[in-house]
């Protein structure tokens, strides 16, 4: 009976938030999503598909899907784009061989319609590692401030840690 109430109370009570976890592979997406939900730095291995978990954060529902970032995967990353509110694209701020292949998947997502009003938060991920790209390097090479029909933020972290 407490099922059935949750249930139909969420199904009038729209509060739970899409959210996308996308970026290259190995740059921290895993990694991060298991930080969020249990404050705990997890064994991952490459994801073939995606994980899912729910966080609620001040009475706030969020669900997170954390999509592989593989090459093979990018193309079916638009799959999970339908009524997702809020994009996380996680940067490895010491991959900079590949910030360019970053870059050309930002612009691509969001000229997506089903992003149109999609709130974007980038995470320069791994920045306890030593010469790793700064934010403003980050930002500089995404040419973020040219993004003018997306709020966005930029935000330094450490997955490991789980500071930022
Ligand atoms: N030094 C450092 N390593 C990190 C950090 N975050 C993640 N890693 C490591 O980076 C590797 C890849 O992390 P994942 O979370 O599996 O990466 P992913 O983005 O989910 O990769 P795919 O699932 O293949 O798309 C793992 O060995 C993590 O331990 C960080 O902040 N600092
Ligand atoms: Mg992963």
């Amino acid at each position: 009976m407490g099922i059935l109430f949750t249930r139909i109370w969420r199904l009038f009570n729209h509060q739970e938030h899409k959210v996308i976890i996308v970026g290259l592979d190995n740059a921290g997406k895993t990694t991060i999503l298991y930080q969020f939900s249990m404050n705990e730095v997890v064994h991952t291995s490459p994801t073939i598909g995606s994980n899912v978990e729910e966080i609620v954060v001040n009475n706030t529902r969020f669900l997170m899907w954390d999509i592989g970032g593989q090459e093979s995967l990018r193309s079916s990353w638009n799959t999970y784009y339908t009524n997702t509110e809020f994009v996380i694209v996680v940067v490895d701020s010491t991959d900079r061989e590949r910030i360019s292949v970053t870059k050309e998947e930002l612009y691509k997502m969001l000229a997506h319609e089903d992003l149109k009003k999609a709130g974007l938060l980038i995470f320069a991920n791994k920045q306890d590692v030593k010469e790793c790209m700064t934010v403003a390097e980050i930002s500089q090479f995404l040419k973020l401030t040219s993004i003018k029909d997306h709020q966005w933020h930029i935000q330094a972290c450490c997955a490991l840690t789980g500071e930022g």
